[in-house]
């Protein structure tokens, strides 16, 4: 029987979901955070098996052949997911799992675990969100372009998920965050 709690943490892509997760992960060490699968190529000084598995399209499609992902989407041109055993292991030992993945995995996971407990980052405006897209200086023009495009989408989807915390200042960002993680773990 699993008993860890499984958390997701969606939003679009720039709002600081990373951010926070790393924060947070300094804050509760014990907490797992789920290595995804991703058919996208290395941004400089990402590492393989510990950013992402970093697989070719024919890798990730075997994978969902044999249902090794808990749940995957396509995302700005390239497929995501998040690879089924590590999560499954670690809720059975009783480790809360975070992943931090784009929305419509995050609907997927509503459906193999309803009780997963999902929380949605929203940026405090559409012009922060591409500000911090540019400023981290990782996207060419047109994927810039693409994720914004995308994002205004998902924002409009913001209520379906649990809890929803504005990303305006970090610090108040994490404080929220933590107030609703220590109220399920
Ligand atoms: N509260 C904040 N105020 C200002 N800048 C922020 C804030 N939170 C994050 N950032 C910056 O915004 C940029 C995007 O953050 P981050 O990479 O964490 O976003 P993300 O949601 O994980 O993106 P993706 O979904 O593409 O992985 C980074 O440069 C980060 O330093
Ligand atoms: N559905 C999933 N989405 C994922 C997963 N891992 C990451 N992501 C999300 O993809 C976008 C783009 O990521 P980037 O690293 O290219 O900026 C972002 O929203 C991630 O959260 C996953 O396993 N499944």
């Amino acid at each position: 029987m699993m008993s860890g709690q499984l958390i997701v943490i969606t939003g679009p892509s720039g709002v600081g979901k990373g951010t926070l997760v790393h924060k947070l992960l300094e804050r509760y060490p014990n907490l797992h955070l789920s290595v995804s699968a991703t058919t996208r190529l290395p941004r400089a000084g990402e590492i393989d098996g510990k950013d992402y598995y970093f697989v070719s399209k024919e890798v990730f499609g075997q994978m969902i052949q044999e249902e090794k992902l808990l749940e995957w989407a396509e995302f700005a041109g390239n497929c995501y997911g998040t690879p089924r055993i590590a999560v499954e292991e670690k809720l059975q030992q009783n480790i809360s799992v975070l992943l931090e993945i784009e929305i419509e995995g995050a609907k997927q996971i509503k459906q193999t675990f309803p009780k997963a407990f999902r929380i949605f980052i929203l940026p405090p405006s559409f012009d922060e969100l591409d500000h911090r897209l540019r400023q981290r200086g990782t996207e060419t023009e047109t994927a810039i372009l693409r994720r914004l495009e995308r994002a205004k989408e998902e924002i409009a989807l913001k209520e379906e998920f649990d809890r929803q915390i504005i990303n305006d200042d970090l610090e108040t960002a994490l404080t929220a965050l933590i107030k609703e993680i220590e109220s399920i773990i």
